[in-house]
């Protein structure tokens, strides 16, 4: 019998659990103030308008619906970029953020002529790790985290780097850092930029979260744009399972950046020779919503507005744990939960203290100590305080 996964076992346990106070801040998705799922009102008037377009049924292509695609790049590297206007991405629809990392990782298994290491953050996603192994890379890691301050060890990570082999790989999460929540200023992007140029780096940018970081879509592809426009060996892979609440429509897309159109032909083609014997062609329901999304003016209007919702919410759930906190008389620092950006909040709790949370007060969360924000909702936020405060004097 295999062990359940960290992350994603959590809410089987939750499911299990018959305490009428029972509280879910393990997997990183989406709730409302009633703590429940939310299907976007854009996502809605998606489907309504495709459904009268009565489409069939038929495969998609192996790379998948193509103005899917063509839309996903747009809005990760910008309409006025080089990528954009030249049209050097080689982009297809992937099972979403895992399908893109796992098709990615098998292309440069095949095909990269560097050093097939992946040097991933210090924590990261814990999934990061079995994809890439399982395309055949090895995986090792660059400091991130900084236990002291509970925020991004810049430092270390730049040591790190300098550090590491040149022609590797480099994976950074492209915003709202999974776990800790901390994600690099502007300028400690530019300096990461230079020095990942410097040891001729292959780039990973995981981007599961365009959107719901800071609200804004521009603001959170910074450093994906950045890199891009420093010319980087590299390749994104998008989400929309968060921004568009498409979680279970598995939409996703991969995008090589090459150098010409002749290079996106020739990666193309290499593309769906890997996609073919691993699933053929990918699932075309939620790509289609997707695409609506992206290209009906007046629906991406209320998306844009839908996700900075998301993102407030999340936002001021921060700043209402820190009082609640506070109110209930714990005198701990814990300036880094509002500090913390995106989904999810890394309190620093250890793992006797999360223990005691889910034994003794049913509140559901990662070993490491990761909360997903959106599970707490005004109803809650007083148990859960109460709950950490006691866990933690
Ligand atoms: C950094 C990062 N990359 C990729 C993904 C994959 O997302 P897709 O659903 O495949 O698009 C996640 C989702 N991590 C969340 C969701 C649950 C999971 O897959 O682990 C989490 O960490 O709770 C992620 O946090």
């Amino acid at each position: 019998m295999g062990p359940p996964d960290p992350i994603l076992g959590v809410t089987d346990a939750f499911k299990r659990d018959t305490n009428p106070k029972k509280v879910n801040l393990g997997v990183g998705a989406y709730r409302t103030d009633e703590g429940k799922p939310w299907v976007l009102e854009s996502v809605r008037q998606a489907e309504a308008t495709i459904l009268k377009e009565n489409l069939d049924k038929e495969y998609a292509a192996i790379s998948g619906l193509a103005e899917f695609c063509q839309a996903s790049a747009r809005l990760a590297f910008g309409d006025d970029s080089d990528v954009i206007k030249n049209q050097t991405n080689a982009t297809v629809q992937c099972i979403s953020g895992t399908g893109s990392l796992r098709i990615g990782a098998a292309f440069l298994a095949k095909w990269y002529q560097g050093n097939k290491t992946v040097w991933i953050p210090n924590p990261t996603w814990g999934n990061h790790t079995s994809v890439m192994k399982h395309a055949g890379l090895d995986v090792k890691s660059y400091r991130y985290y900084d236990p002291k301050t509970i925020g991004f060890d810049f430092k270390g990570a730049i040591e790190d780097i300098k550090n590491i082999p040149e022609t590797s790989i480099i994976l950074f999460h492209a915003c709202a850092h999974n776990p800790t929540g901390v994600d690099p200023q502007k300028e400690q992007w530019d300096e990461l930029s230079s020095v990942v140029k410097n040891r001729n780096l292959f780039v990973i940018m995981d981007m599961a979260y365009q959107g719901f970081a800071s609200g804004n879509i521009d603001e959170d592809a910074y450093a994906v744009r950045k890199f891009a426009k420093d010319k980087h060996n590299m390749f994104l892979a998008q989400s929309y399972a968060k921004n568009m609440g498409l979680y279970g429509e598995r939409v996703g897309a991969l995008t090589i950046v090459c150098n010409d159109k002749e290079d996106v032909d020739r990666v193309m083609s290499q593309l769906k020779i890997i996609i073919r014997p691993m699933y053929s062609n990918p699932p075309i329901n939620g790509a289609r919503i997707a695409a609506k999304i992206l290209t009906n003016q007046d629906i991406r209007q209320l998306w844009l507005k839908e996700v900075k919702l998301m993102a407030d919410r999340i936002i001021t759930m921060r700043k209402q744990l820190v009082d609640n906190l506070q109110k209930v008389g714990s005198k701990k620092n814990w300036q880094h939960i509002t500090d913390q950006i995106g989904m999810f909040c890394f309190t620093g709790l250890d793992q006797q203290q999360v223990e005691r949370l889910t034994k003794e007060f049913s509140i559901y969360l990662t070993k490491d100590g990761r909360i997903s924000m959106a599970g707490l909702t005004s109803k809650n936020i007083e148990y859960v305080a109460n709950a950490i405060h006691e866990c933690t004097k």
